[in-house]
């Protein structure tokens, strides 16, 4: 909590006549509940994450778009019993007009895919990094906003897109220092329990509410999920056998059960093989586990995770080729993946890879008089023009410039000084440099290098 500012009131000074206070108390500093504030520091370490996310999309040949934080209401509206849509951020403007901060980013990419239609040419390579937005009770005390990076394959219909944004991933985390001994690429796709529902001849309609109930393996007991799935109209015996093969971690034993024709099967070998072909696939697995907790995925999903389970899912994505019809236009295939900006900071710093990012400073300035104020101005104004970046100092004792010098790690330190300067610091011109690799003190009349 911030420091309110303690002023005597009437009831703190007994006996005195009331006087009039005028009440100084402090703004609450924090910001508002679930979000957070970036120091230097912290910005720095965010704007390396961002840059690496923007060079691996640049390698991959996706193009930058970006969209509001503020979308309509009606975008995120499912009836799946999504976390995602249990918490929105919503609220009615000063237009009447129902309008959330966005949850995600796919459905207003998806929007912007339908509103530019015959404009675009298919494939689109599209990647955007963004602030998402949750309302969560705050008992469970986590965050409400955080940043995504968004990559997404508009037009592929084959698996070559998911292999692409796979690679993507498997790219971005060699370049953090990450190794497939830390982390893995979890495989499946919603054609398996598709298959599956459709063999115990449960209705499509319900598809979506199991496939957001299926995600909760893991984190909900078996016997929640097996009583949701009930609950939702799926027989005892139906929900055993989605159980049974829902552990299957081998292509083999799901072709055992679903046949060598099933499209699931064909979409993963498919996909395996493409990945040999890469190279990496050392980082992936068929788990078929992996169903993800958002209801418009259709195909293949996949999930990145920490080998040593100490942290929810890294990033997670798939293939979703029903969204832009349920929007109103034609079946588009799709599909993406989005990367959030904490678990990975997470997974950084228990691995010793956060960078050490220093501040840098080409030089600093320190006019030795005040009336060399101006001719420090014509020094720096010359410099930043070089494109330097320059600190222009004033009214601190020189103890001070060395330390800050220091501090910020400047490449040169410029005194501005004049002939009385001369005259005090001998050997010294009126420009003292102070090198990176070794720093010049200067004492009474006498310098000596560190
Ligand atoms: C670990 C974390 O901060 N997760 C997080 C934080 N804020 C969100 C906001 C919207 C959607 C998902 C979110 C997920």
């Amino acid at each position: 909590a911030s420091r309110a500012s303690s002023i005597p009131t009437h009831d703190d000074v007994d006996g005195a006549a009331p006087i009039a206070v005028t009440e100084r108390t402090m703004i609450d500093v924090n910001p508002p509940r679930g979000t957070r504030d970036f120091l230097p520091e912290d910005m720095r370490l965010r704007n390396w994450l961002f840059q690496q996310f923007r060079e691996v999309s640049r390698l991959l040949s996706f193009e930058e778009v970006d969209f509001p934080v503020l979308e309509s209401e009606a975008l995120f509206i499912r009836k799946a019993g999504e976390e995602i849509t249990q918490q929105l951020y919503n609220f009615e403007d000063k237009g009447g007009r129902r309008v959330v901060l966005r949850p995600e980013i796919t459905p207003s990419l998806a929007r912007l895919v339908i509103k530019q239609g015959k404009s675009v040419s298919l494939p689109l390579k599209w990647f955007t990094i963004g602030q998402c937005w949750r309302y969560e009770r705050m008992t469970r005390g986590r965050r409400r906003e955080h940043y995504q990076w968004n990559m997404d394959i508009i037009g592929v219909s084959r698996v070559r897109a998911e292999a692409e944004l796979i690679h993507a991933l498997v790219i971005l985390f060699e370049r953090l220092g990450i190794t497939s001994a830390d982390v893995g690429i979890r495989i499946s796709s919603r054609k398996v329990l598709q298959a599956l529902l459709q063999t115990y001849s449960i209705p499509e309609h319900l598809f979506t509410e199991v496939f957001v109930i299926v995600d909760k393996l893991g984190k909900i007991t078996k016997e929640e999920i097996e009583k949701e799935l009930v609950s939702v109209g799926v027989s005892l015996d139906a929900v055993k056998g989605l159980v049974e093969v829902l552990s299957f971690k081998s292509l083999t034993r799901l072709e055992d059960v679903l046949g060598p024709n099933a499209e699931a099967v064909a979409d993963l070998k498919q996909l395996f093989s493409l990945a040999e072909n890469y190279g990496y696939s050392q980082w992936i697995q068929f788990d078929a586990s992996v169903v993800r907790g958002l209801a418009y995925y259709t195909g293949i999903v996949f999930e990145a995770f920490d080998k040593e389970g100490k942290l929810r899912a890294i990033c997670g994505g798939g293939r979703y080729d029903r969204l832009l019809s349920t929007f109103g236009t034609d079946d588009i295939p799709a599909c993406g993946f989005g990367f959030g900006d904490a678990v990975i900071v997470e997974l950084l710093k228990e691995k010793g890879l956060v960078p050490d990012l220093i501040r840098q400073v080409d030089d600093i300035v320190f006019p030795l008089d005040v009336e060399l104020e101006g001719p420090a101005s014509k020094i720096v104004a010359s410099l930043r023009q070089k494109g330097r970046s320059v600190d222009l100092v004033e009214d601190k004792r020189l103890k001070w410039v060395f330390k800050h010098a220091e501090r910020v790690n400047a490449g040169r330190l410029i005194l501005v000084g004049n002939s009385e300067w001369q005259r005090v610091y001998k050997r010294i011109s009126t420009i003292i440099v102070v090198h990176s690799d070794c720093c010049y003190y200067l004492t009474k009349n006498k310098m000596f290098s560190k």
